[in-house]
């Protein structure tokens, strides 16, 4: 796993967006995983304003997001389908059939094995962002997920329930369940963007990194996968032991990229 570790929230975001927008410059038809939650607002922000400036284009991109809740539609403000409407496809040029969430209403289990199907029929997904819970949750897999699982329908912990329900108003109906890719789906992608701000984070990262692989941190799985970025600021860093070889192998990263670029010149 490649540790980015930059100044602050602000600065993670920058850097998650231009990795987001260096991929979709390379592959203009790129499939992007997307996600929710208060963390990659400030990405989605920069790729919009970055769209606006005319510095990339997302015609011919698709997507797919992690989660949805069960029992919301489209049009509820909690919905993920809203969030996403809200904060990034009414802002770009993603044309409306390209966009995919998990289906929260009707049939869920027909609606976990379509969206199964449809990440295959677009050809798997280029790069994956992801944010992380407080108990190391990925999308809505929660603790004791099986490292292996597909989209599923997924019960939510009461300690996601906690952290969400500032998002509910006193007495409105907050869902328990979710539909949510699975660990297996999401460590198919090709390549991982895990983006993780602030102190509360800070003990979900260092199991995330430095811990055991096991279903007890469901990101700890990504341990497993070949190409996962890792951003963080200083305030999610202070839990990892290795700190300092992150930043040091940061440097040599820079340094050969560099080197690399003076090797391409004629
Ligand atoms: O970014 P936040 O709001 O801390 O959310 C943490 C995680 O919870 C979820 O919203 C649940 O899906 C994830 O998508 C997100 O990464």
């Amino acid at each position: 796993m490649q540790v980015v570790i930059v100044a602050d929230a602000e600065a993670a975001a920058r850097t998650s967006a231009a990795i987001l927008i260096e991929q979709v410059s390379n592959k203009p038809d790129s499939v992007l995983g997307l996600a929710t939650g208060s963390t990659p607002l400030a990405v989605y922000a920069q790729l919009v304003a970055a769209y606006r400036r005319g510095a990339v284009s997302f015609a011919k991109v698709s997507t797919f997001n992690l989660d949805e809740y069960l029992g919301l539609n489209a049009e509820h403000p909690q919905s993920y389908h809203y969030y996403m409407h809200e904060h990034l496809f009414a802002h770009l040029d993603i044309p409306a059939q390209n966009s995919h969430l998990p289906q929260g209403w009707g049939d869920p289990w027909q609606a976990a094995a379509d969206y199964e199907n449809a990440i295959q029929a677009a050809g798997g997904i280029d790069l994956q962002l992801l944010g992380i819970g407080r108990n190391g949750h990925i999308g809505f897999n929660e603790p004791g997920s099986s490292l292996a699982s597909r989209t599923r329908i997924k019960a939510l912990t009461p300690a996601t329930l906690e952290d969400n329900q500032r998002f509910f108003a006193a007495g409105e109906f907050q869902p328990t369940l979710s539909i949510t890719m699975g660990i297996g789906t999401i460590l198919e992608a090709r390549k991982i963007l895990l983006l993780a701000t602030g102190a509360a984070k800070a003990e979900a990262v260092a199991a995330m990194v430095e811990g055991p692989v096991s279903a007890a941190c469901p990101a700890s799985a990504l341990q497993l996968h070949p190409q996962t970025i890792l951003v963080v600021d200083e305030a999610a860093a202070v839990g990892l032991q290795y700190v300092d070889y992150y930043r040091q192998a940061q440097r040599e990263q820079e340094r050969l990229l560099a080197q690399r670029g003076q090797y391409a010149q004629p």
